[in-house]
């Protein structure tokens, strides 16, 4: 076994030095053919996301879909890409959400962010809290709802990346966060300040998750489950019932059952049931992204207006806001300390 981290530089802290790691799924580089065929490729090979055998599934994903989706994909990201950062959104924001925990924790408190799959690597991420003299490390996957599909992979990234150091830090996993208090707070003013900002009311708040294939959940993935845990959490902090703002999911991919309702059928057979104005809110995602702003803001608007639809609006994800920044302070550093920081 190789041991192919350069020694770190910083003295081993003697009194201890804890290090914040927060981390997404990735994105690709660029809009090119090729940017996308390597986020793809290093994405759909991930054994946690495609459990078929990899002498079945590579030669499919090698040959058809790394031939055909990089391109379609590659599209949909120039639509949404933000040009001033030259970045996906997803990159954007998970960038912009560690410096402002930089400015919350202090120098004292190194905060790094690393992407699942692409740069910067979790890896990378990791050497760069060990070279500020970090020996312990907090780390948070970006998911509010557990999935072996994002969370348990972030998790073998991380450890994948200390197998190669011989002076290994201490690690704290954090769990997925359905429920916690901050994170429904976010999300229901987040709901409030968006609709007083229409000067419509939508008939309907159509909760969109990301999609699970449904054996995933037969072999035990919990992920609906804490779906269903946010929405509870949300529609009564909101005091709206299941047909005021149902749950469905999203970006199906492949041929295979998924886990239902599916969004876009659902929302497409609105307008015949005299539902023509609605809401969309996806809060299984931290931070907008190709799935946010294409799938649900280009894609579905289009198709629920195909539909007879009037009016969609989609309810921003927490992104950088101060309220974002207040979970994941109080997840990193536990909500007791995190109060009294701000305290003073
Ligand atoms: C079998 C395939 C997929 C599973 C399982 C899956 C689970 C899953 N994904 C997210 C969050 C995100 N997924 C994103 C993009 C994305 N997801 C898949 C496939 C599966 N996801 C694909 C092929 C893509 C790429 C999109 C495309 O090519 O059009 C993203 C956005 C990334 C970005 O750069 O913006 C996120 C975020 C969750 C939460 C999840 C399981 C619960
Ligand atoms: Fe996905
Ligand atoms: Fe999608």
């Amino acid at each position: 076994m190789a041991f192919l981290h350069k020694p770190s530089s910083a003295p081993v802290p003697e009194a201890g030095k804890t290090g914040y790691l927060i981390a997404n799924l990735g994105t690709p580089d660029g809009t090119d053919y090729r940017s996308v065929r390597r986020y793809l490729s290093e994405f759909l090979s991930d054994r946690r996301v495609i459990e078929a055998p990899p002498a079945i599934w590579q030669p499919i994903l090698q040959g058809v879909v790394l031939t055909t989706r990089p391109s379609r994909s590659g599209e949909a990201y120039a639509r949404i890409w933000n040009e001033d950062e030259d970045a996906s959104p997803l990159r954007v924001y998970t960038r912009s959400q560690a410096e402002k925990l930089r400015l919350r924790l202090g120098d004292d408190r190194p905060v790094a962010w690393g992407m699942r799959y692409g740069q910067p690597s979790i890896s990378e991420a990791v050497e760069s809290l060990m070279d500020q003299g970090c020996d312990r490390i907090v780390f948070l996957p970006l998911y509010p709802q557990y999935s072996a599909t994002t969370t348990a992979t972030a998790n073998d990234q991380l450890f994948r990346a200390l197998m190669k150091l011989r002076r290994q830090p201490a690690i704290q996993t954090l769990p997925a966060f359905p429920d916690h208090p901050l994170y429904i707070d976010a999300l229901e003013k987040s709901v409030r300040a968006h609709l007083a900002s229409l000067s419509w009311k939508p008939q309907q708040i159509v909760a969109s998750f990301h999609g699970l294939p449904k054996s995933c959940v037969e072999k035990g993935d919990y992920y609906p489950e804490d779906c269903e845990r946010t929405l509870r959490a949300l529609r009564e902090r909101l005091s709206v019932s299941e047909e005021q703002m149902p749950i469905t999911y999203q970006s199906r991919f492949g041929p295979m059952e998924w886990v239902q309702p599916y969004t876009a059928p659902f929302v497409s057979a609105l307008p015949e049931q005299g539902i023509t104005r609605i809401a969309v809110i996806m809060p299984g995602f931290i931070s907008d992204c190709i799935e946010t702003l294409d799938e649900i803001g280009n894609e579905l608007r289009e198709s629920f207006l195909e539909a007879g639809g009037e009016e969609l609006t989609l309810i921003p994800c927490l992104n950088d806001s101060d309220d974002a920044i207040d979970l994941l302070e109080a997840l990193l550093i536990g909500s007791e300390e995190s109060r009294q920081n701000r305290s003073r």
